[in-house]
């Protein structure tokens, strides 16, 4: 025994590597065990689907995020978009089973687009806007048929379907308002929001969040929101009729009062001639009450392409005689006081996009003058000059750009100053600007009412903290082995 101690005394290295070698290990371990457990798992998302039933075209968005992270700070991209060949599914009224037809080459590419394992857990959503809420009121029993075509349609593919359906003109605002302020980054930082104007071809949309409105004037104009800790009150209101087709409705309305056989529109390029039926222009309800007795089958439509006076003709659609509240923008809705920045999108987009006018920095006078120049060319020039572009766009182009002008400075009161604080968008961070998202985002309780915890570290600090701290711990074992080390040096070793 006392042989043994004595050799042991006599030789420590055994037991000194020994314990290095389990001090290592135990050390490696731990660093590893941080790095490795902290480490972004392989990258699984989850899907959702948005069809935008519009009443010009419907279209397809595809949206993907992380799928550890949907309750919370995860960022949903779009990353596919298809457009529905054809026109809006309103227009299928007479031909319902048409509508659900027209979805299924989208559908069928949103099928190869998102993995298979996937499908059966990818909601999938249908919302409608004006041009069915128009055909509603219309004919509700073909506005029933064309959804049961439309979900018929959908059930067939291996998407978990939640609905077709209309949305109010307050949620279609809200919900634009959402999408450009998430995509923004705004709400989750807590930020000034930027308000929302959307142009469609059949309803117009603005809101905004105003200091001085707080929902006790004109209560059907407020939701209220609260998002990731913070509380909304957003102004918002929907002008029903006011899209950018059915206000050329209005427009040429205007102009055919008395069913007269040619108009000399002052919208429309010089040259432009057309023969227009009363039918097809008054088949809407915005208009179909005005439409004049005895008028005759057909009008010429001829253009004259005067922007002062289309603006006249225009201005005209819009009734700014009462108001029972303490401003209205018009048609007696209120308004509060215009706050903060814009997004303008849709046709805003489109329109000032074709006529390169997206730069709001441009003054408003240089603005209108560029719509003048534009108006007054002739027909024929401007489809020499746009082979490319699709007439029946080409030829509302001048109408639309002195509507919007119109729309923003007459009707919401946006003045030279303000004009500046647009922006004419189409896409934030490669995603649409427009409803779809944002309501995915609410029907898919993506957005939570309180801020996410978030870990009182960041993982690269967290990390680094554990590296340290083993490091340490490592020179302090070495350090207490120090009295192992003189003894060593002191023994000679025995061979
Ligand atoms: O390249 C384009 C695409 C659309 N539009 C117009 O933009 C408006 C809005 O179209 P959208 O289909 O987005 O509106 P919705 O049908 O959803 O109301 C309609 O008047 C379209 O004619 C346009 O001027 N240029």
């Amino acid at each position: 025994m006392s042989a043994q101690r004595e050799m042991k005394e006599k030789n420590p290295w055994p037991v000194t590597i020994i314990i290095i070698v389990i001090g290592v290990i135990a050390i490696v371990a731990l660093v590893t065990v941080a790095v490795l457990q902290n480490m972004p798992l392989s990258q699984k998302y989850k899907y959702g689907i948005v069809l935008d039933a519009g009443s010009s075209h419907t279209a397809l968005y595809i949206y993907e995020w992380p799928a550890e992270k949907d309750n919370n700070t995860g960022r949903v991209e779009q990353t596919h978009s298809c457009k529905v060949k054809g026109p809006g599914i309103s227009s299928y009224a007479s031909d319902p089973w048409k509508a659900g037809e027209s979805l299924k080459e989208c559908m069928k590419e949103a099928e190869m687009k998102v993995p298979g394992k996937r499908h059966h857990e990818t909601p999938l959503y249908l919302g409608a806007t004006a041009g069915m809420r128009l055909l509603n009121m219309e004919n509700g029993s073909a506005s029933d048929q064309v959804f049961q075509a439309v979900e018929g349609a959908l059930q067939k593919f291996p998407f978990s379907f939640q609905g077709a359906r209309i949305l109010s003109g307050q949620e279609e605002g809200a919900f634009g308002w959402v999408t450009v302020n998430y995509l923004d980054d705004r709400l989750k930082q807590g930020l000034e929001t930027t308000g929302a104007l959307d142009l469609g071809g059949a309803s117009t949309q603005i809101s905004f969040v105003s200091s001085n409105y707080n929902g006790s004037e004109s209560p059907s104009n407020s939701v209220t929101f609260r998002l990731y800790g913070n509380n909304y009150n957003l102004y918002t209101h929907s002008f029903l009729c006011y899209g950018k087709d059915q206000a050329m409705k209005l427009m040429l309305a205007q102009q055919t009062k008395s069913g007269p056989e040619t108009i000399l529109d002052p919208c429309f390029h010089p040259g432009y001639n057309e023969t227009k039926s009363y039918s097809d222009l008054y088949n809407s309800p915005c208009v179909s009450n005005r439409k004049p007795q005895g008028a005759p089958a057909t009008f010429t439509h001829m253009g004259r392409g005067n922007f002062q006076q289309c603006q006249e003709v225009v201005k005209k659609v819009f009734d700014f005689t009462s108001c029972k509240y303490s401003q209205c923008s018009f048609n007696g809705v209120f308004q509060p006081l215009l706050q903060g920045p814009f997004g303008a999108f849709s046709a805003y987009y489109f329109v000032m996009n074709f006529l390169n006018l997206t730069n709001t920095s441009i003054p408003l006078d240089a603005v209108r003058q560029k719509i003048k120049d534009y108006c007054a060319t002739p027909w024929k020039q401007v489809m020499a000059q746009h082979p490319d572009v699709k007439v029946n766009y080409l030829q509302e182009y001048c109408f639309g750009a002195t509507y919007i002008l119109t729309l923003l400075t007459e009707g919401y009161n946006f003045t030279s100053e303000s004009y500046s604080n647009i922006k004419f968008i189409k896409k934030i961070k490669g995603s649409d600007a427009g409803w779809t998202l944002g309501y995915m985002l609410n029907l898919t309780n993506m957005i939570p009412a309180e801020a996410p915890d978030t870990p009182p570290l960041p993982h690269a600090g967290y990390v680094s903290i554990v590296t340290l701290m083993a490091i340490l711990l490592f020179i302090l074992f070495l350090v207490s082995l120090r009295p192992l080390w003189r003894r060593c040096s002191k023994h000679p070793r025995i061979i």
